[in-house]
């Protein structure tokens, strides 16, 4: 049976990246999306592929991306290949951007869609943190926190307040749980 390709979505400082390496560690046959980013490889944070923006624009000219957008200056890719891994029979969690949830359930059968969500100003201790982004990038990140999902994308939300342990073990019942959308 063909795997799952499961979006985590969320305001920037939720905890998708945290949550979906927790549970993939815990979940044999679930692997993590490697995204095709034009950020700084030396940024830290997720592992990524860094690519100029002109390499970007090149692969996603040539079809490399099943889904590819912009956010905070940066361009985002999913590589085409992810659709090996799911007829493998695996599970594949991926940081999607909100924006293009429409796209990625038009495209991939049996999409499923989990939506972090935590208070402003949690958000925003975590950005603070996490050091990776300077003030001005991060008040901007915080006021896309509220970005609306697309209209008619089932969406299953998953409070990440609290501790990362409790949010994972949520995720992974949820998984089990889960019909595709
Ligand atoms: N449940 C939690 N409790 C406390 N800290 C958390 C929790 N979840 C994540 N964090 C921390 O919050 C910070 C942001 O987490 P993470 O990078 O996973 O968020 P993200 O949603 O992927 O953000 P972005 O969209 O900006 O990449 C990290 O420093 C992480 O360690
Ligand atoms: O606000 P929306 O469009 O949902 O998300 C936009 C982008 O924000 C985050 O970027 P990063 O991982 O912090 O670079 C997400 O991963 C996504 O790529």
């Amino acid at each position: 049976m063909a795997g799952r390709l499961i979006g985590v979505v969320g305001p920037s400082g939720v905890g998708k990246d945290s949550v979906m390496q927790a549970v993939a560690a815990r979940r044999p046959g679930t692997v993590l999306v490697r995204r095709v980013i034009t950020r700084d490889g030396a940024a830290g944070g997720e592992v990524f592929d860094s690519v100029s923006r002109s390499e970007f624009l090149a692969r996603e000219a040539a079809g490399a991306f099943l889904l590819s957008w912009q956010a905070h200056g940066l361009h985002y890719g999913i590589p085409d290949d992810v659709g090996d891994a799911l007829a493998a029979g695996q599970d594949a969690l991926v940081n999607l951007s909100r924006g293009v949830l429409g796209l990625a359930r038009a495209r991939v059968p049996g999409f499923l869609c989990l939506r972090l969500s935590a208070p402003v100003p949690v958000l925003a201790a975590r950005l603070a943190a996490r050091g990776r982004e300077d003030a001005g990038d991060i008040a901007r990140r915080l006021a896309r926190a509220d970005f609306a999902l697309p209209p008619g994308i089932p969406a299953t939300e998953v409070d990440n307040s609290g501790p990362l342990d409790a949010t994972v073990a949520r995720v992974l019942a949820l998984l089990e749980d889960m019909p595709a959308q």
